[in-house]
């Protein structure tokens, strides 16, 4: 497991990360799909990454808008790999 990041790293990493919000031990972004079923075909990607990389983000479907919180939580709080995953995120996004 990757070590947190401190309040200093994650302030930075945040800032190089599009739409992510720091809330609390999370990073949260909402992405908005023009159809339901985009959203869901997303979320099924998000769910096949976060299964081959054992890291799981929580995850609400509301209609067109998909929530992705992050956290690591067996460190306790951020580590380079949410902030990573929220690029691939960012990435798989703009691929549906
Ligand atoms: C036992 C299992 O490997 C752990 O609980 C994994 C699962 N997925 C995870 N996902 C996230 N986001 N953080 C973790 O610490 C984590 N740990």
């Amino acid at each position: 497991m990757a070590n947190r990041l401190s309040d200093t790293e994650i302030s930075t990493a945040v800032a190089q990360l599009t739409g992510w919000k720091l809330d609390g031990k999370f990073i949260v972004k909402k992405y908005r799909f023009s159809e339901f079923l985009k959203g869901v075909a997303f979320v099924n990607e998000i769910a096949n990454l976060s299964e081959e990389k054992n890291h799981h983000p929580f995850i609400a479907i509301d209609y067109k808008l998909v929530t992705l919180k992050l956290t690591s939580w067996s460190a306790g709080g951020l580590t380079d790999l949410d902030t990573a995953l929220a690029k691939r995120y960012d990435a798989i996004y703009e691929q549906i």
